[in-house]
């Protein structure tokens, strides 16, 4: 199991921060979509020269013209981008095929998709990286947790790697730990509270080798 920190609303300076106090702990660094919208591909390529040798993956949440940007988001430093299940079938067959190419990964973000199981089946047969599910903020603000959906992905896929994000912190990560997620990612859990080496140290203490 690996822990992916979700790096989304610092500047790139707290980035490079954020990714010095907690290298020790955590197995990918994730460029949040945030810093997507405020500093593009050349933020990452920042990120990626004060750090050449992490794993980083940029959260694109692409939908559209996917070799192009899959390819854009490797060019750039990412080791992994992230597609969104909403997205056209052909859209994420051509994702998985650029990330094929060119030796790296694929996560596709199942945020927005109701009929889960049928979906992630679908899209375990198109042979990515990842099917992550994700409660996203806007509904973390209504209350809502990943958790139970997480449940469901991990009984229809059967191929491929799962992720699990949305809200998760140090006191609710040993729930989501149990349930077996191949990657956990955490964004606010670590990146907003008082000591973001010592929250990353307890997440990874928590999970399996
Ligand atoms: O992908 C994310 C969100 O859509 C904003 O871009 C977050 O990185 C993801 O939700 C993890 O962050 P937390 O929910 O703060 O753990």
């Amino acid at each position: 199991m690996k822990l992916q920190l979700a790096i989304d609303l610092e500047d790139i300076d707290g980035a490079i921060r954020l990714i010095d106090k907690t290298k020790d702990y955590v197995d990918i660094f994730e460029y949040g979509t945030p810093l997507v919208i405020n500093f593009g591909l050349e933020g990452l390529a920042k990120v990626r020269q004060a750090f050449p040798d992490i794993t980083l993956l940029a959260d694109l949440k692409i939908m559209d013209v996917a070799s192009y940007e899959v390819n854009q988001a490797y060019q750039y430093g990412a080791d992994i981008t992230t597609i969104l299940a909403a997205a056209e079938d052909q859209s994420i067959k051509d994702a998985v095929k650029a990330a094929r190419d060119a030796n790296k990964q694929l996560l596709v973000d199942m945020i927005g998709i109701h009929d889960i199981a049928a979906r992630a089946q679908a899209i375990d047969a198109m042979g990515p990286d990842y099917i992550g599910t994700h409660t996203g903020y806007d509904l973390q603000a209504l209350g809502e947790t990943p958790f139970e959906t997480f449940n469901t992905i991990k009984q229809a896929v059967k191929h491929t790697k799962t992720a699990v994000a949305g809200g998760i912190k140090v006191d609710t990560a040993a729930q989501i730990i149990e349930a077996g997620p191949d990657l956990l990612i955490v964004g606010g859990g670590i990146s907003t509270v008082d000591n973001p080496t010592q929250a990353a140290r307890k997440i990874k203490e928590m999970m399996p080798k």
